[in-house]
């Protein structure tokens, strides 16, 4: 199994709250409420090291309430390399419907400063000098972050030849993409914000996902919740139809999604086995908090219903429906 440097630069405390049906403006009772230590990379490293890869997380977490995050660390047995800064790390609330819908409120985080950012890529140079198979780097910008630094990451990546695996948006994304990443999944508001036109239909979303192949992403994921996904690999586009499940709460499909792609490609699976067993087990992740479980006894079943076709770069328009 590979060594992975996990990156999350404004990881959270994520309170999951549930009531039946969320309704603006009014009181609730919740049904139950859970706090777990979170954030992008941290959810992706989880899953990785239960795939039995060696994961070693970086990035920036709050001095006053880091606790939740260390036992997440021991627990899954990621080595803790995240710089301590002064304050809290965030708490995001998800407040999740009795039909699987979730509402997010995402906060800012607490402020990094020149001091704690330099700290952080002297600690990012000794990590990279352990040549990892690869560097994710997931998630929003705490405060203080300037979207350009997510190219200063990207740049030295590259100076030790370690491929990057990006999951952000906004102009963090722009700037990613621009130094050159292995692969980029954003999700579809995230592709259309990037390409800074609203998608109206599938030919268009597959051309912005070319766009950005073209701007630096070599391969380009672009996931749609429950909706059948895409992927521009290798000059193949393909598409992914995810199996059907009961959805409890979608939080942390994408970055199951993310993880399961990397896992399969560190494993030397073929495009299309990767594709099916990320898209299994994002499906997987929907069907309860946290992370996707390729442990589950029904997972065999879920990677069978994933339905995958491919076409070349050029048929992007003539994408189907898959077969009933
Ligand atoms: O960094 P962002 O974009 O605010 O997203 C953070 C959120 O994303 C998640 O990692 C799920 O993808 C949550 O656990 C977390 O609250």
């Amino acid at each position: 199994m590979s060594h992975v440097l996990a990156i999350t630069l404004n990881p959270a405390l994520d309170l999951s709250i549930g009531v039946d049906q969320l309704v603006p403006g009014t009181l609730h009772r919740a049904r139950n409420a859970a706090t777990v230590a979170a954030g992008k990379g941290h959810n992706v490293a989880c899953v990785l090291a239960a795939l039995g890869h060696d994961v070693t997380v970086a990035g920036f977490l709050g001095d006053e309430n880091d606790g939740a995050h260390a036992r997440l660390f021991a627990a899954h047995g990621l080595v803790d390399r995240c710089t301590r800064i002064a304050g809290a790390t965030r708490t995001n609330v998800k407040i999740g419907e009795a039909d699987g819908r979730v509402s997010d409120v995402n906060t800012p985080g607490a402020i990094v400063n020149d001091t704690d950012w330099q700290a952080f890529m002297a600690t990012l140079d000794d990590a990279l000098a352990q040549a990892p198979a690869a560097v994710v780097l997931a998630g929003s910008l705490a405060p203080g972050i300037a979207p350009a630094r997510i190219g200063d990451i990207v740049q030295r990546c590259h100076t030790y030849e370690v491929p990057v695996w990006l999951d952000t948006s906004g102009a963090a994304l722009a700037a990613g993409v621009a130094a050159g990443c292995a692969w980029v999944k954003p999700n579809a508001c995230e592709l259309a914000e990037w390409a800074g036109v609203a998608l109206a239909d599938e030919a268009e979303l597959l051309t912005a996902a070319h766009d950005m192949q073209a701007a630096g992403g070599a391969h380009v994921i672009v996931s749609r919740g429950g909706e059948r996904l895409y992927a521009c690999h290798a000059g193949q586009l393909w598409v992914v139809t995810p199996p059907r499940v009961a959805v409890a709460n979608t939080v942390c499909a994408g970055d199951s999604l993310l993880a399961g792609l990397l896992h399969g490609q560190l494993s030397g699976q073929a495009t299309d086995e990767a594709l099916r067993f990320a898209c299994a087990l994002a499906a997987e992740a929907v069907r309860h908090v946290g992370v996707g479980r390729a442990d589950a006894p029904d997972f065999s079943d879920l990677q069978a219903q994933v339905c995958l076709e491919t076409t070349p770069h050029g048929a992007v328009a003539t994408a189907r429906e898959p077969s009933p």
